[in-house]
């Protein structure tokens, strides 16, 4: 039987780097040689991720919680690294001129790079303000946020709307849900393909190791984490001192109990309701 071809030895994996600076204080053990992983690396916009991963374009990748739980079933969880906060997270916001509670029927401008920050603006808009408004996704949300529009901005282009957007506009959805649930809220998770896993555990399980090394390098070595942040994107040094503090990488068994409630929620609405 002709072997397939990522059953190939010698191929490193494929792996999906989440191309905003929230992934710092995971992947700057990497860049600063602090840690080795063998690994050929994609960096992209959540959303990308996702689909490469389903579409076999890549063996594992650091990708949206949302999209991790509809795909359940051909992908599993790469070690115990997230992204996650238990709180405000900074960096997934609702930004609107019109209060949450007066959105029903209005269009929500939401970034095209997110699946869990759109699944859970819909959660938290359906059940707590009890809304349906319309979402329009679009390639520039913080521009669309600029023009007025209510907007789901995430990642990079959030921390810059923090400074561009009037403070009473703006709404962070990872506050809105702890405030909601009492539990953290899970935006990614590092996975793998079940396929892969099963054909290379050795492999992935060496990768997962190395996730977790470079963690706890990331914790100790917090000031070349922020350098590493600033050479990215200029912000503020005490800006990332506390963002990297808020945002919790451990999926703990808090996180996991935020995860498994966001699934009971939004999972029964698939696959209308999971972006792909
Ligand atoms: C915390 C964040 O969460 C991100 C939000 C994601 C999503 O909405 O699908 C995916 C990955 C996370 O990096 C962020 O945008 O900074």
């Amino acid at each position: 039987m002709p072997a397939l071809s990522n059953t190939r030895t010698g191929e490193p994996l494929r792996y999906g780097r989440m191309g905003f600076v929230n992934v710092a204080p995971i992947e700057t053990a990497f860049d600063a040689g602090a840690v080795a992983r063998d690994v050929v690396e994609v960096s992209d916009v959540p959303t990308r991720l996702n689909a490469m991963l389903v579409a076999g374009e890549l063996d594992v990748a650091a990708i949206s919680a949302a999209h991790y739980l509809a795909h359940r079933d051909e992908l599993a969880l790469l070690g115990d690294c997230c992204i996650a906060s238990d709180g405000p997270v900074r960096s997934v916001l609702l930004v609107s001129p019109i209060p949450p509670a007066l959105l029903e029927g209005a269009s929500i401008a939401v970034t095209a790079q997110s699946a869990s920050g759109r699944a859970l603006l819909a959660t938290l808009l359906e059940h707590v303000q009890h809304v349906r408004p319309t979402y329009d996704v679009v390639d520039d949300a913080l521009g669309a946020a600029r023009a007025g529009r209510p907007a789901l901005i995430i990642g990079d282009d959030a921390l810059v709307a923090r400074g561009a957007c009037p403070p009473a506009q703006i709404h962070d959805l990872g506050e809105a849900w702890s405030r909601w649930t009492g539990l953290p809220f899970v935006f990614a998770v590092w996975a793998v393909r079940r396929d892969v896993a099963r054909r290379r555990p050795a492999e992935v399980a060496a990768l997962a190791a190395a996730l977790a090394e470079a963690r706890a390098w990331g914790t100790a070595h917090r000031d070349a984490v922020i350098e590493a942040a600033i050479a990215r994107k200029p912000f503020h040094r005490g800006l990332y001192a506390d963002y990297f503090t808020r945002l919790r990488y451990v999926l703990d068994e808090r996180a996991q109990r935020g995860l498994a409630r966001f699934a009971d929620l939004f999972l029964p609405k698939e696959p209308a309701r999971v972006p792909r």
